[in-house]
């Protein structure tokens, strides 16, 4: 048996939800670029879940669910309240949707009904749990969602306690399309290995939580912005990104386990960055989000990824950069549910094997003597 390290190239599963062809990003085989221009973020969670588009009252009824589902047990609700005020906002997620399951009657029901209840639910209230994070940790009283908008409307609603200006909601909107689903990355494979022992849909997106929240994955989009923030200006891009490069670390943003020429979904972002920075007139983040790009594809011909424009655009939006990560959990809940139905409805325990490289023929030395 030999180990393939980081399961490199690995084919750990068949999946009908999203696949990466020759550099090209479907979502149930249509490309992102279409899906990034027409589509919003419900009609592309309602595709991840049911496999087709939904007509216009396809459309409302999941809407409709989504109101309803939005507000949180008031028991949750109160106990982010007791979470340290310094507490890691993807830690603070991880926890409080662990704990939705505890005051989810059918948390542990398996049919598939409950489960695609679940999703819907949880696609549901997680922009609520971190927006009332967010609030509560500065004092503020989290505000209650409201029905019959988008999650995009919803989520920065929620966040600033006023009507979202629509520039905003539809910069979100796109942002939430283009980090929906990818494959097999590494918190959807984690949800997909959790759920595969059988267990429950709010273990499957704990344990994603928790892999999304890591520095190499989703993690990164924070990580650029303090990298952005530690640059400071325009003026210092270069030498600070010829240092780094120099000491041999890593830029984040930059670089992917599958995509080598480029990830698709970054010249939306980077569009985007540069439309709103065009807006707000202030384009000091997204040039020099062009320059970084500029060194470190020229120098190591690395390529951004779907992390590195979103930093600007969503420190441009005006999103606390620590929200980043949690607003790509809003996303890829989509994905996560959308995987572990299909894992329920095709299950096989997942359990790979390692290769052993320790010592043998030892013996128990007495407590003594050792
Ligand atoms: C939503 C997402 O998860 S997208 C990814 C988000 N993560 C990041 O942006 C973090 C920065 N990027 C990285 O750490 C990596 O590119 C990963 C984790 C995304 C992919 O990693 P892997 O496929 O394991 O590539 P690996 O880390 O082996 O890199 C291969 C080579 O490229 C280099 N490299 C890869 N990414 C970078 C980077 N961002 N900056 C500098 N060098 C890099 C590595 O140092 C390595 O060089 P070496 O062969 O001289 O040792
Ligand atoms: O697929 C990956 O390895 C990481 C990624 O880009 C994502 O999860 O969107």
């Amino acid at each position: 048996m030999t180990a393939t390290k980081g399961l490199e190239g690995i084919v750990a599963t068949t999946s009908s939800i999203s696949s990466i062809i020759d550099g090209v990003l479907t979502y149930r085989g249509i490309n992102i670029d279409d899906l990034a221009e027409n589509a919003s973020f419900e009609e592309v969670a309602y595709l991840l879940w049911y496999g087709k588009l939904p007509n216009q009252s396809e459309l409302n009824e999941l809407l409709q669910q989504l109101g309803e589902y939005a507000a949180v047990p008031a028991s949750v609700i109160d106990s982010l309240k007791l979470y340290p005020k310094n507490t890691n906002s993807m830690a603070a997620l991880r926890t409080a949707v662990s704990s939705l399951a505890l005051f989810d009657e059918q948390a542990n029901d398996m049919s598939q009904e409950a489960n695609i209840k679940k999703a819907i639910k949880i696609q549901a209230q997680i922009p609520t749990l971190i927006a009332a994070f967010a609030r509560i940790r500065e004092g503020k009283e989290p505000v209650a969602p409201k029905a019959g908008v988008s999650i995009a409307y919803n989520f920065l609603y929620m966040l600033n306690d006023q009507e979202p200006d629509q520039v905003a909601v539809k910069a979100l909107d796109q942002a939430l399309v283009l980090h929906a689903d990818h494959e097999l990355n590494a918190s959807t494979f984690a949800a997909r290995v959790t759920v595969a022992t059988l267990s429950d849909i709010y273990s499957g997106i704990t344990s994603a939580i928790g892999a999304l929240k890591g520095p190499l994955h989703g993690g990164a989009n924070e990580a650029v912005m303090v990298m952005l923030e530690e640059i400071g200006s325009f003026a210092n891009v270069e030498p600070y990104i010829n240092q780094k490069l120099a000491n041999k670390d890593k830029i984040m943003g930059f670089g992917h386990r599958v995509y080598k020429n480029g990830d698709p979904r970054a010249k939306h972002l980077q569009k985007m960055s540069r439309e709103l920075g065009k807006l707000t007139g202030n384009m000091e983040l997204y040039e020099m989000s062009v320059k970084i790009e500029e060194i470190v594809t020229g120098q190591k011909g690395l390529k951004p990824n779907v992390d590195f424009y979103s930093a600007s655009v969503y420190t441009t939006l005006g999103i606390p950069r620590d929200l980043f990560t949690p607003i790509f959990a809003i996303s890829r809940a989509s994905g996560w549910t959308a995987h572990i139905l299909e894992q329920y409805e095709n299950n096989r325990l997942i359990r790979p094997r390692a290769e052993y490289t320790g010592p043998v023929d030892q013996k128990v030395t007495p407590i003594a003597q050792r």
